[in-house]
């Protein structure tokens, strides 16, 4: 066997040992079913979903937002739903003016009102801009959710809902965002739409 192909399945059994994890993880399910709700019920109420992250991160909330305001599977309305990763102008304006910290809680005080919701992506639960953005919405009344991993670090005491995805490694802990992203907005859009699960 190359290299390469032992490599391959030894990172497919560490991801499969990382769902099956969440698989048997019925409180995590519970607080995943606790997000959905709260992005439903934002969105009953003509609220907009806001997402970031770093590196890896950034590129899920971006495909998350995308997921919302085209589709996932299914034709719909859109919903709306964006991604704070993706002006550089603003970006680059509050990091040089600001600092890199603030880059998405600034962006939060001067975007999103109490019907809104916040969802950081962060595997380290530690990434002090998601950090910032968190106690931002806590200051304003809007609500937080984080998908993170490890103990949950910092992110877990100023959020409203913490996912913490299992995995020992950052790109496993990513690998499951990327089932909680997809389900999050399957979830949604099959209560918002009617359509069957
Ligand atoms: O995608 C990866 C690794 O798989 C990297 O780009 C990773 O996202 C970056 O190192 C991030 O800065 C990590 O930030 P975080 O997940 O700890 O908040
Ligand atoms: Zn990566």
């Amino acid at each position: 066997m190359s290299q390469a192909a032992r490599i391959i399945c030894r990172n497919l059994e560490r991801s499969i040992e990382a769902k099956n994890e969440l698989l048997q993880n019925t409180e995590t399910q519970a607080e995943f079913a606790r997000a959905v709700d709260v992005v439903l019920n934002s969105y009953q109420q003509g609220g907009r979903l806001y997402v970031a992250g770093n590196g890896g991160s950034a590129a899920d909330a971006q495909h998350l937002a995308a997921e919302f305001v085209s589709r996932l599977a299914r034709d719909r309305a859109p919903l709306p739903a964006e991604a704070l990763t993706t002006d550089s102008s603003i970006i680059t304006a509050i990091g040089n003016d600001y600092g890199y910290d603030q880059i998405f809680s600034r962006q939060i005080a001067g975007k999103l009102t109490s019907n809104d919701v916040f969802l950081g992506i962060t595997t380290s639960g530690n990434s002090p801009n998601i950090v910032k953005a968190l106690q931002v919405c806590r200051e304003r009344n809007i609500q937080s959710i984080v998908f993170t991993g490890h103990d949950g670090g910092k992110v877990r005491e100023w959020s409203d809902i913490c996912i913490i995805a299992p995995g020992k490694l950052t790109s496993q802990i990513q690998e499951v965002h990327l089932v909680l992203e997809h389900t999050l907005c399957e979830c949604v859009e099959a209560a918002l739409f009617d359509f069957e699960l």
